[in-house]
């Protein structure tokens, strides 16, 4: 049985003249990773939003991991939203919060003992790039800095769901790199991820399923699926461009599209010492999504991607996008010596090299063997000896301080022109969402949610 299923869903907001959704039939099964595709306004945030019940269906029936979505009591929510992660574009992060007390509140609500969350958060921070950032507040992130925090919030509690709502929405291609590899790392833990996006270059590198959405119905359902869809837009260039994605791009034949197919990761269980269920899935997650990204294995879909970042691809619609050269790596990371060796490697181009991790990213000994389980609402504060040793770790690996001197970098070649949007293709031009990026107030005045993978009310209470 589907881990996600809609039959029939229909959504009507008040006062709308049509439906946002429109007798959506949708299954997703455990494991999958489906991307939601679609002009803007046809109806994928809906989705996302009915899916974490911060809307109802008008009609019709959601299942969600054993939830009857429209018969769950208001009562029981938070408890549900608690098998949901959520990165969304908006960010939620705690706004009164540093960077380590926004990953570490996650750790807490679920019950996680003050010691383990000490030496998980660090691993978490290092995991998405942003050893050194500790103490930052959320005001004082780059828009992707802020969604990588987001992600760690979202994976540390081991979600059966991850729903994201335009992850990379407004990031250059780099950084939407690196939080795709963090996503892919997920998925292969076992969790289900459903991303809307306006990626081109995301969907058609990842080749998962694809799920179009027009005038809130679903058009389109295909396992390894591409942008663009020829179904509405049947002109010469689309059409072209579908083909490329599937069978083309940078490694050969349509083959690759089952060998691209991410196998899940064992999750590892070994040499963990934990308390608490809370800690448990905490430290198995934080442990398997770090192997994940540093075990060598990469992902076809990823290795791909990272392809096209150094191609100089910014999608149709050509984004002004900082050059690669010029932008903090993370994850995995691209560095120069595998983009040059690559260059010159061109005769063999199912060469994934291009994803090697920059640096030593092995993590420290995980040692919290402690059982001293504290209280569950018990304040937990960044330590700053941990802080100070993650912020010299990061300059002795020449990590942020090297990235951030732009100076020491060779200039960059200019990026390609892109080609102009076919006429018809208006509607699926890519849409700048305002964000905290543009705002910087907009991530602080988000309404927190109620639960553990968001911003719940609780911590207003502390
Ligand atoms: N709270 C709301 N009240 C009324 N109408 C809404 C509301 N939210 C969305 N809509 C409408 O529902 C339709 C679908 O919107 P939705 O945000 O789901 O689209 P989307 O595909 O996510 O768009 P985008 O790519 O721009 O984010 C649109 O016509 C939108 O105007």
């Amino acid at each position: 049985m589907a881990l996600i299923s809609l039959d029939k869903v229909n959504k009507v907001y008040p006062r709308a003249t049509r439906r946002a959704l429109d007798s959506i039939d949708l299954h997703i099964d455990r494991g999958d990773f489906v991307f939601l595709v679609g002009a803007s306004g046809s109806g994928k945030t809906t989705l996302l939003r009915l899916m974490l019940r911060e809307e109802e269906a008008t009609d019709g029936e959601i299942r969600i991991g054993g939830y009857d979505l429209r018969r769950l009591p208001n009562k029981q929510v938070p408890q549900y939203r608690r098998s949901v992660g959520t990165v969304f574009q908006d960010y939620k992060l705690l706004s009164n919060k540093t960077v380590w007390e926004n990953v570490a509140f996650t750790l807490e609500v679920i019950g996680t003992p003050r010691s383990a969350i000490r030496s998980l958060v660090p691993r978490v921070l290092q995991t998405v790039g942003l050893t050194g950032k500790e103490k930052s507040m959320p005001q004082e992130l780059s828009g992707g800095e802020q969604q990588r925090v987001a992600i760690a919030r979202a994976y540390v509690n081991h979600p059966q769901i991850l729903l994201a709502d335009e992850p990379t929405g407004n990031l250059d291609p780099t950084t939407s790199l690196g939080i795709m590899e963090v996503l892919e790392a997920i998925n292969r833990t076992g969790t289900t991820i459903v991303m809307a996006t306006h990626n081109e270059e995301i969907v058609n590198s990842m080749r998962k399923r694809v799920v179009e959405l027009h005038n809130g119905k679903i058009v389109r359902d295909e396992q390894h699926g591409s942008y663009d869809s020829t179904l509405f837009f049947p002109d010469a260039q689309v059409q072209a461009r579908s083909h490329e994605a599937i069978t083309n791009p940078y490694d050969g034949d349509a083959t690759d599209v089952v060998r691209g197919v991410t196998q899940p990761i064992a999750m590892p269980q070994q040499g963990l010492q934990v308390a608490s269920l809370g800690e448990r899935n905490a430290a198995v997650m934080v442990q398997a999504v770090s192997e994940a990204l540093t075990s060598g294995h990469t992902d076809e879909g990823i290795a791909r991607l990272a392809r096209s970042v150094h191609a100089g691809n910014t999608g149709r619609y050509g984004e002004a996008f900082a050059p690669v050269e010029q932008t903090f790596t993370w994850g995995k990371g691209l560095d120069l010596d595998s983009i040059n060796k690559k260059d010159h490697a061109d005769s063999s181009p199912s060469d994934a090299s291009d994803t090697e991790p920059q640096a030593d990213a092995s993590l420290p000994e995980h040692n919290d063997g402690q059982t001293d389980r504290t209280s569950e609402t018990a304040q937990v504060t960044e330590p700053d000896a941990v802080s100070e040793q993650a912020t010299e770790q990061t300059q002795a690996q020449g990590g942020t301080e090297q990235a951030e001197d732009p100076q020491s970098r060779p200039a960059p070649p200019a990026p390609p022109t892109p080609p102009a949007p076919p006429a018809a293709r208006g509607r699926h031009r890519a849409r700048r969402k305002k964000t905290a990026t543009d705002n910087p107030t907009s991530a602080t005045d988000t309404t927190p949610h109620e639960d553990a993978g968001q911003t719940t009310g609780q911590e207003d209470a502390r």
